[in-house]
């Protein structure tokens, strides 16, 4: 049996020999984004990652910790596409639009599609008051909603590479502007009234559209909302009829397209 100081020497060694590795791979995503970008290719390919995964299950053959494996290479991965956003986007992602235009739905796949952080406003302050933002309409009013969603905009601050799902009246306050634009980059998704009404009819939890749940009331708001929503936007996203991966996949397009401008 070898002694146990010569085993852990080799250990050492191997960790150093993955480490180096590693950091090769991460030089790797580097030059990919550069060519993707040259070349105008989407940025995430997930049947590329499919690929790369049905690779290593092959080599693993029938290896006894196969799922650890697999385990290891799943969070290399994720972590190359962490660096790959911290290349592409040295900013936060805002999603501001009306209700229903698929601002907290866009950012959970985008949260996933770029391994970034993600926050949806409102679930904070539902989570800060400890109750559903309809009963905090209910109990204290619009006014007292708002003054939590500009707080709640305020301690977003020191996040970084982070989507922030705004509510759709955030853009209301100059002041919430203000103070997404100190860090982020503001992204508008709009749809036709008919497209929002069918996306939250069922839905109980809008208290501003309670009541109000057709297409007359949401064109009115839209329109006396439309100004401040286009403002404040550096990009704009249409979404009817598009799935939300092909969204995401154009709004990430737009954004860099936007970059490479400055
Ligand atoms: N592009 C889309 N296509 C189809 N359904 C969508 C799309 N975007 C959002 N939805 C659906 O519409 C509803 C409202 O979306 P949500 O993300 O909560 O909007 P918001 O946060 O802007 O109010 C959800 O049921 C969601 O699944
Ligand atoms: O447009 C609005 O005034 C609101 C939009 C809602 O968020 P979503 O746009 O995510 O539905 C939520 O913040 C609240 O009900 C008020
Ligand atoms: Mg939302």
């Amino acid at each position: 049996m070898r002694e146990l100081k010569e085993i852990r020497n080799d250990l050492n060694q191997y960790d150093l020999q993955i480490l180096e590795l590693l950091m090769k791979r991460f030089s790797c995503i580097g030059e990919i984004i550069e060519y993707k970008k040259a070349f105008g290719l989407p940025i995430l390919q997930p049947e590329q990652e499919d690929a790369q995964q049905e690779t290593l299950i092959r080599a693993m053959g029938k290896h006894g910790c196969k799922e650890e494996l697999l385990g290891i290479f799943r969070q290399i991965m994720e972590e190359s596409k962490r660096v790959q956003s911290r290349n592409l986007f040295h900013y936060n992602i805002a999603l501001i639009g009306f209700m229903g235009s698929g601002k907290s739905t866009v950012s959970k796949c985008l949260k996933d599609m770029l391994a970034m952080n993600e926050v949806d406003v409102d679930t904070r302050i539902v989570e800060d008051q400890k109750m559903p933002i309809k009963d905090i309409f209910a109990e204290y009013g619009e006014e007292y909603f708002r003054n939590c969603e500009s707080s709640a905009i305020i301690s977003l601050k020191d996040c970084r590479q982070t989507i922030i799902s705004c509510g759709g009246g955030a853009v209301i306050r100059e002041e919430n502007v203000k103070n997404l634009k100190k860090n982020s980059r503001i992204v508008l998704l709009t749809a036709s009234p008919e497209t929002i009404l069918e996306r939250v009819k069922d839905s109980d939890e809008r208290p501003i559209l309670n009541g109000n749940m057709n297409v007359e009331y949401i064109k009115g708001l839209m329109e006396r909302r439309a100004g401040l929503y286009k403002s404040a936007a550096d990009i704009i996203i249409e979404t009817d009829g598009k799935n939300i991966v092909d969204i995401c996949e154009e709004l990430i397009q737009s954004l860099m397209k936007l970059e490479s401008a400055v």
